[in-house]
């Protein structure tokens, strides 16, 4: 059937975005550890490489800053693991809608590994402009920008921020950016709610497969922002396996 005959078809959803899919089951909030866990099952039962895990992840979740932020530059703080990983993947997504985006990384490409290493890799070979920390005025970049993507760090934080990171977190609060965090706020106990000195200041928090049981303790929100659930594309009988 030829497009033109599509908007013709009442009820044809002419805006793509509200045609994004949601899961018909929705999680309950979890640990951090708990939601490690359906990464693995996801791999190692239903035979989802982590990849696939992690690019559902960034074309949810830049679904949604489209969404929420529809313009502006975007500046993606990438960290050393798989938050930053889906920071790369975002870049990539937002770069194909239109968007104006820059990536400031807190390691070099060749310091990544895994899945992350490959997004970077991706990124890379697309044109995404790749800031690297300690080669460039964070400063300036920071300031300039609109919207700022906490890609810092996730489930696999272990406090205190360590080196620039606490930097960072601080001169991008003090922007006045729009600020989404992925998975967790930077500086974030994702099972405690508790917050170090230097803690990201979301308007928004993007969380992957589940809301973390820490968003529910008092005074969480005023790091977590609005949060958004962001499916990370399990089959629906992996989701059943972890309802409770
Ligand atoms: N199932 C899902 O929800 C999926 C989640 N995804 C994303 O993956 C992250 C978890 O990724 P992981 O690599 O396990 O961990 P992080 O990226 O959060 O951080 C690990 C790296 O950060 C360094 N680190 C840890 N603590 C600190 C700190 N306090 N200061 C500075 N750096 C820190 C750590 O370095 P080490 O030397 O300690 O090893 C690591 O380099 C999850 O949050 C989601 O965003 C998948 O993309 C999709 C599926
Ligand atoms: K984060």
């Amino acid at each position: 059937m030829g497009s033109e005959h599509l908007s013709a078809r009442p009820g044809f959803v002419r805006n793509s975005m509200e045609a994004t899919m949601k899961p018909v089951l929705q999680l309950s909030p979890m640990t951090c550890q708990r939601i490690r866990e359906i990464d693995q099952v996801a791999m190692e039962q239903f035979q989802m490489p982590g990849i696939v895990l992690m690019e559902n992840a960034g074309r949810g979740a830049a679904e949604c800053i489209h969404q929420i932020t529809p313009d502006g530059n975007v500046l993606i703080l990438c960290g050393k693991g798989n938050n930053g990983g889906d920071g790369f993947t975002i870049a990539r997504h937002l770069q194909l809608a239109g968007r104006e985006v820059t990536i400031l990384a807190m390691a070099t490409t060749n310091e990544l590994q895994g899945d992350a290493a490959i997004q970077a890799k991706i990124a890379e070979a697309a044109g995404i402009q790749i800031q690297v920390i300690g080669e460039t005025d964070e400063t300036e970049l920071l300031s300039a920008a609109d919207v700022i993507v906490d890609g810092l760090l996730g489930t696999g934080a272990k406090p205190p921020l360590r080196g620039r990171y606490a930097k960072v977190v601080e001169a991008a609060n003090a922007s006045s950016a729009i600020r989404i965090a992925l998975d967790i706020p930077t500086g974030m106990n994702g099972d405690t709610g508790e917050t170090g000195e230097a803690t990201f200041r979301a308007d928004y928090t993007l969380t992957f497969a589940a809301p973390k049981v820490g968003f529910e303790k008092s005074n969480a929100t005023r790091f977590t922002g609005e949060v958004h659930v962001i499916s990370i594309g399990v089959p629906l009988k992996l989701l059943r396996q972890f309802s409770s």
